[in-house]
């Protein structure tokens, strides 16, 4: 399948007497700053190291920095695309795979999956992570567990010892409608998270609905119950109401960070950390 996009190639804005600029022909509205440059690194070094070719089924995450993803798959050409199905972790990831010209699929017809890759919102040193920032962390979690392989793609501030250093909205945790209001009330009174809340749209009125038609609460915790993140998710997890936890434990086989400095590091989820160059 002929791709749009599958002529890839970095557009340079130069005007004179300023810097030059790279620009990234998926997204051609983002000047690559140091931080799209680094999600740009993790992404495509990710994608050599973990698209194999003998990969059918691709899980397709969502935010911005899986777009760098679909940008370097695209870059294999379309030949090597072909016979690959792509599957969506939401909205934005199926129009992102769709036109890019990639072939879609859903979950239900491929429930096993080569290898997904993913953004995240922060992952500690034991590659536990918070996902759903942008709402869509119950696909996502189902992706990633469909998967063969899990990695994780963010750029460098996302790299952190304790889960809530940098990332402090709190855990997303998507609740049917009905039941948010008795969801935050054990959230404040019994899980310790006092300051969550039901989260809101920016240019609509009224919450945040996701993809499955739920409400997103985010609560923050204090530092101290982060650092047990099972236990955290699991309590949340089990509350009525409850669809899905923004916290993924045991699910990763590697995150990839981009570096300020152009290198990417890779941890391992047998705690190996690796310092690379980055992709070209
Ligand atoms: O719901 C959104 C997802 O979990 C994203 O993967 C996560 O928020 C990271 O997004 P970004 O790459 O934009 O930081």
């Amino acid at each position: 399948m002929a791709s749009p996009v599958s002529q890839i190639r970095p557009v340079v804005l130069s005007r004179i007497g300023q810097p030059t600029k790279l620009v990234s022909p998926i997204k051609p509205d983002v000047v690559l700053t140091v931080i799209e440059k680094s999600k740009q690194l993790a992404a495509w070094t990710a994608v050599d190291h973990h698209v194999k070719p003998e990969h059918r089924v691709i899980g397709i995450g969502s935010g911005s920095t899986v777009p760098y993803v679909v940008e370097r798959i695209v870059q294999l050409g379309a030949e090597a695309n072909q016979l690959r199905v792509f599957i969506p972790t939401g909205f934005q990831s199926k129009e992102l795979i769709v036109s890019s010209g990639l072939n879609l699929g859903d979950v239900d017809q491929f429930p096993t999956i080569d290898v997904t890759l993913d953004g995240a919102d922060e992952v500690d040193h034991e590659l536990n992570c918070i996902k759903g920032g942008g709402a869509c962390h119950l696909r996502e979690k189902v992706l990633a567990e469909a998967a063969n392989t899990f990695i994780l793609v963010a750029d460098y501030r996302k790299n952190v010892k304790y889960l809530g250093t940098n990332f402090t909205p709190g855990v997303p945790i998507e609740v049917v409608p009905f039941a948010y209001a008795k969801v935050l009330q054990n959230l404040h009174h019994i899980l310790g998270s006092p300051k969550a809340s039901l989260r809101m749209a920016v240019h609509k009125a009224g919450p945040v609905v996701s993809d499955n038609g739920n409400f997103i609460i985010d609560a923050p915790f204090d530092l101290e119950k982060m650092k047990t993140p099972y236990t955290i998710m699991t309590q949340i997890k089990m509350l009525t109401g409850v669809v899905e936890v923004g916290v993924f434990c045991n699910m990763a086989q590697a995150a990839y960070f981009g570096n300020e400095d152009g290198s990417v590091t890779i941890r391992w989820n047998d705690g190996r950390v690796e310092q690379v160059a980055a992709a070209q």
